[in-house]
């Protein structure tokens, strides 16, 4: 086969930066080969009817499982979610010159992410502006699949309600990895619009456009919306062992 087996990976996260942003995000436009893409596609497909959690209109897998009390019961993520993904996010030093042992999870609890969320948007489908919650470390590493999308920040107003007008959009192409790290998912918001089509996107709107793999595809200021699926990886700091003793007391 022509296609390369491992997409060329950045020599620093810092190299990536996403620039115009309050705090540190990073953005990898070809994190992932067409081929990985398709058979973690094939793989979320695949998996048992009873892995998906049906919301209103949007659907969801957790992995390993869903948090009980922000806790995580102690259980490996599956090899599919694992390679290459992981394995390739903790390969990319910080910056160039660094220890090269040193990742973006170097100072999360458990050195890397144990949890996975798969959500899938169809067309004119996004998510409600909100902020993660305590239960992560707060690294977010999302990698986007079958489609682009474009995630809006937003920040609160004095009142302490929400600034509707995103202070910066990000857009999301297949294969891609954003890393969003600190007050980004601690002080500000994140969301996306439920709409057909992204619009109005161009160098001025969108905060990643310099790191685009292609961003003539959207020259003409439109991205329409197809199904795109996320996995969000992200280190729940709690984790219990009674999951491997409950195991233990099922089998025969
Ligand atoms: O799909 C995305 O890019 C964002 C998902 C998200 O915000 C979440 O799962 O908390
Ligand atoms: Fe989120």
């Amino acid at each position: 086969m022509d296609t390369p087996s491992k997409p060329s990976l950045p020599q620093s996260l810092d190299s990536v930066r996403v620039p115009q942003l309050p705090c540190a995000a990073f953005y990898i436009s070809e994190f992932i080969t067409k081929d990985e893409e398709t058979l973690i596609l094939e793989k979320i497909a695949s998996a048992p009817k009873p892995r998906w959690k049906q919301l209103s209109r949007r659907r969801l897998q957790t992995w390993p499982s869903d948090l009980i009390n922000n806790k995580l019961v102690d259980a490996p993520l599956p090899s599919w979610l694992e390679e290459p993904i992981v394995t390739r996010l903790r390969l990319i030093p910080l910056e160039e010159g660094a220890d090269p042992q040193s990742h973006i999870f170097s100072d999360s609890p458990h050195k890397r992410p144990n949890h996975v969320l798969v959500n899938e948007y169809p067309p004119g489908i996004g998510i409600m502006p909100h902020k993660d919650g305590a239960a992560y470390h707060p690294i977010v590493c999302t990698v986007s699949l079958g489609a682009s999308i474009c995630l809006n920040i937003h920040e609160m107003k004095e009142d302490g309600t929400l600034n509707e007008t995103p202070i910066r959009r990000i857009l999301q192409e297949p294969r891609s990895l954003l890393i969003t790290t600190a007050d980004l998912y601690t002080d500000y918001l994140h969301g996306i619009d439920d709409v057909m089509e992204d619009i109005e996107l161009s160098e001025q709107t969108i905060a990643n456009w310099s790191l685009l793999r292609s961003s003539s595809t959207f020259r003409n200021g439109q991205n329409p919306r197809q199904t795109r699926t996320s996995l969000t990886y992200r280190d729940v700091t709690s984790v219990s062992k009674l999951g491997s003793k409950f195991r233990f007391s099922q089998k025969k």
